[in-house]
């Protein structure tokens, strides 16, 4: 049976890809799952990351799913486990960064691991146990006003705190730029001190590269994508062109955006002033009645289909936060998250149906619920577009064609990203 070194679950699938790329690019052969398998590893791979749905959901739930996919990843000799989280450390007021954590740590039978978000190549930095998102705090960010996870305290540890039952500490900037031993040392005597999880700054990517050492032996660690790019150096991997190949890419081409992100806001924005064709999902229509989707989706694969030979098309939900707020208060935040994410997933598989094998998907909820609709089981991962997004492809139960599939977490990505993606494919 292959022997993963490195066995990673991911609480939703664009983080997912964004781990699997930083490991990528760090020279291992990585496998991402869609959801945790059934059967046992077939392929030799140097990483598996579980890709699973669990950001948002109720923490006994989310906590259930991650034991289930560490269960599978120990069944396949998984030396080291990774819990990924966001970069902006996204949160409910319940968890479910810290119930996961705990799950994990018992199961594992740890008693210290580490937390940081910390992730310089996009701006995310952790300083003096504040994140900094570009050069603004946290709730400063445009993540206070996230649909489902808002972020209004930047400072780690009071925000972790809540959410697990172990004591929250600090590896602060001045260890970590001293080095292993130093942050060895720090490490003992934080356990000393009865602390179970240690929120660590990063400004850069040589702190990260200075921190991994450390981490050698650290049955679990838990982080945003950054601290991978350290890791395959502790199993002796260096960086090789052989592990990002995918095959060519063909087909149509189109854009599905649900994140209402800073970021993705602008991408829209510049795909829409670019004139490309774009079509406006109003989530209003979910009171119109019981077939108000199957009416919305129709409409949606009418208008794009025939459009579809000129070049890609935009499908988008994504809305300023202002109008988002007055949506959520008319229609439930969770009930309307969910019925876009559903409402977009089916016009996915559409699309695909339609003749398109190369997709670009806009959020992480919103990407969870497309590449289910697909029926997609794992991904293979290609080149880089920008930080924390590569190109993948993968089979889908839709039709027999090699599917590119991009999952672009919501705050990733230039201004111009909807536009440029399908230029890095090889055809
Ligand atoms: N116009 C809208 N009104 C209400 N909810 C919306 C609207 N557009 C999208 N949503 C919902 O907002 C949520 C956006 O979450 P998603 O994870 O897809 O994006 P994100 O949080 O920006 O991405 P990431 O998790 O990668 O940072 C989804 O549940 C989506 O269905
Ligand atoms: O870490 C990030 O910011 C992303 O990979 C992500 O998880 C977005 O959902």
């Amino acid at each position: 049976m292959p022997r993963v070194l490195l066995g990673c679950i991911a609480d939703d699938f664009t983080g997912a890809t964004d781990l699997a790329n930083n490991l990528v690019r760090a020279g291992m052969r990585v496998l991402q799952t869609v959801g945790v398998p059934t059967a046992p590893l077939s392929n030799e791979v140097d990483a598996v990351v579980v890709s699973l749905k669990s950001r948002t959901i109720a923490p006994q739930e989310a906590v259930a799913q991650s034991l289930h996919a560490l269960q599978w990843l120990q069944a396949q000799g998984a030396r080291q486990i990774y819990f990924k989280y966001c970069s902006t450390f996204d949160s409910t007021a319940q968890g479910n960064i810290g119930p996961v954590i705990d799950a994990l740590m018992a199961a594992l039978s740890t008693d210290f691991t580490i937390a940081t978000p910390a992730f310089p190549d996009v701006g995310r930095t952790v300083f003096k146990g504040y994140l900094f998102v570009g050069d603004v705090l946290l709730h400063e960010s445009g993540m206070q006003d996230h649909p489902l996870t808002p972020m209004r305290d930047p400072n780690l540890v009071r925000v972790l705190a809540p959410q697990t039952k172990r004591q929250v500490g600090l590896i602060d900037y001045a260890v970590i730029a001293q080095g292993k031993d130093a942050i060895q040392q720090r490490i003992a005597a934080l356990k000393q001190q009865g602390v179970g999880i240690a929120v660590v700054d990063a400004i850069s990517n040589a702190d990260l590269h200075r921190l991994a050492p450390a981490l050698a032996d650290m049955p679990l660690v838990t982080a945003g994508s950054g601290v991978a790019i350290g890791l395959p150096a502790n199993f002796g991997i260096v960086p090789n062109e052989r592990a990002a190949a995918l095959p060519a890419a063909q087909g149509l081409q189109a854009v599905i955006a649900g994140s209402c992100s800073r970021a993705t806001n602008a991408q829209v924005a510049a795909f829409v002033a670019s004139g490309r064709p774009s079509y406006l999902v109003d989530p209003m229509r979910m009171d119109q009645g019981p077939d108000a989707r199957e009416v919305l989706v129709r409409e949606a694969l009418a208008w794009a289909t025939p459009q579809l030979v000129d070049g890609p098309v935009l499908i988008y939900s994504t809305a300023q936060p202002d109008a988002l707020k007055a949506i959520q208060t008319k229609l439930g935040i969770a009930e309307v998250g969910e019925w876009v994410e559903q409402t977009l997933a089916l016009i996915a598989r559409g699309l695909v149906q339609a003749g398109v094998a190369q997709l670009v998907v806009a959020g992480g909820e919103t990407s969870g619920a497309v590449v289910q609709a697909l029926g997609m089981q794992q991904l293979q991962i290609g080149a880089q577009i920008d930080p924390g997004v590569p190109w993948c492809a993968g089979n889908t139960n839709v039709n027999d064609q090699i599917l590119h599939i991009t999952l672009k977490s919501g705050n990733f990505g230039t201004e111009d990203f909807l536009l440029k993606a399908f230029g890095k494919l090889s055809s």
